[in-house]
């Protein structure tokens, strides 16, 4: 596929993806047809000023206090299954456990779907694919032999793991969702995370993904340590290393990859530059049909060493991704994704699932998990 051969069109909510057109957002559309008067028949954009301020562990003490503050003040904290009982009646009096039923998970989705829709002014148009990062490495800390990390916690919030290079930007999610969370005061962080993970694939066009609550927020003190989310500069060995401790097998750990259809590297946060694909404010099965149809070389910069795309020079891939491709046992998958996208939707949202379901001691059965509607359903 030539990059001059395809066509810049606005995204429609619930659009079917087709493979020839980039599904971006107006915004987006707008400077890349500046853009377009610079670089001809590219779909590159400037680098977004992402902005990470380190955490400040001051803040989060302060955070803390207020907490403690409050508790003192009348608000009472219950274990219930998660939710932590902040319900207050309008003279503002404390009324007993409340117990979140789907329709307040719904109402917390159809929140942040309403924030994703109208905050977009960001990056490619769309907080999606940062949000979807954030609950992707609030559970890929997970340790399956010390049953440690994952998306039970929250843990980020403090500075010894927001700090970690590798969650460099995703402050930008989490206070995307502050917001939210000052709305919905029961939800717990953890909760909240990996919920605006579904409803951010969701909302990008992607599958369902069945979801529940149960996480508990934790102190600093259970902060993961350095290392336990994969090294883009790395190989097969590593991915199988790091995906392997969370319980991930090799067609897993390829289905996971999609999501790199999503989003962009950014050079103040990874140090890596550009897009995976055309298309990256839509769940597709793109990212594997550009690893198998474009011709990847090594891009000439300063930078750390990443692919780009022979033709237009717009997308890139990791060291990782290409390990994909590689490693013949990655590649039978990367294959039947690329050919099959219904496959690709299926495995993608069972993975997920299992995903963001790490290290969490539900009291819930599987069978209680929710679909939540989209916005345009
Ligand atoms: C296979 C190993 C993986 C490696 C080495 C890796 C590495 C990276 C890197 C270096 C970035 C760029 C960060 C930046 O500069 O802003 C990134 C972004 C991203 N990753 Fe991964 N990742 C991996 C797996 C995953 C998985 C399993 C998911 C989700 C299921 C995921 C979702 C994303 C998304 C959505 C973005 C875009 C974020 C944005 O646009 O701000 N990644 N990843």
């Amino acid at each position: 596929m030539a990059a001059t051969a395809r066509t810049f069109t606005r995204l429609t909510a619930r659009t079917a993806p087709t493979n020839s057109t980039l599904r971006l957002t107006a915004t987006h559309h707008a400077r890349l047809s500046l853009q377009r008067q610079t670089f001809q028949s590219s779909s590159r954009r400037g680098y977004a000023s992402g902005n990470e301020a380190t955490a400040s562990r001051v803040g989060y003490y302060v955070t803390f206090a207020a907490l403690a503050a409050a508790g003192g003040a009348g608000y009472f904290y219950l274990s219930n299954g998660g939710v932590t009982d902040m319900k207050k009646g309008s003279s503002g009096e404390t009324r007993g456990v409340f117990t979140p039923k789907k329709e307040d998970y719904q109402q917390v989705y159809n929140e942040i779907a309403k924030l994703l829709e109208e905050k977009d002014d960001y990056d490619d148009g769309s907080y999606g694919p940062v949000i979807v990062r954030l609950a992707w490495h609030c559970s890929g800390t997970y340790d399956k032999q010390t049953n440690t990390g994952g998306s039970n916690g929250a843990t980020m919030r403090f500075a010894p793991e927001g700090d970690h290079g590798a969650n460099a930007g995703l402050k930008a999610a989490r206070d995307f969702l502050k917001p939210v969370k000052e709305k919905h005061p029961w939800i717990t962080y953890s909760d909240l995370w990996t919920l605006a993970g579904v409803c951010a694939i969701q909302e990008m066009q992607g599958p369902s993904i069945p979801w529940r609550p149960g996480r508990t927020d934790r102190d600093v003190s259970m902060c993961t340590p350095d290392g336990r989310l994969p090294d883009g500069a790395k190989e097969q060995s590593h991915l199988r290393a790091i995906f392997g401790r969370m319980g991930f097998d090799d067609r897993e750990i390829v289905a996971l990859s999609g999501a790199h259809a999503l989003g962009r590297c950014h050079t103040d946060r990874s140090g890596f530059d550009g897009p995976w694909s055309f298309s990256p404010t839509v769940v597709s099965n793109d990212y594997f049909r550009l690893l198998l149809g474009e011709k990847w070389v090594w891009k000439k910069w300063n930078g750390p060493k990443q692919y780009e795309d022979a033709g237009s020079k717009t997308l890139m891939m990791l060291p990782t991704d290409m390990a994909l491709v590689k490693d013949t046992s990655f590649k039978k998958h990367v294959e039947r994704y690329a050919k099959d996208d219904g496959a690709f939707f299926k495995e993608f949202s069972d993975v997920i699932v299992k995903l963001f379901e790490l290290g969490v001691p539900f009291q819930s059965k599987e069978e209680d998990r929710m679909t939540l509607k989209t916005s345009g359903a």
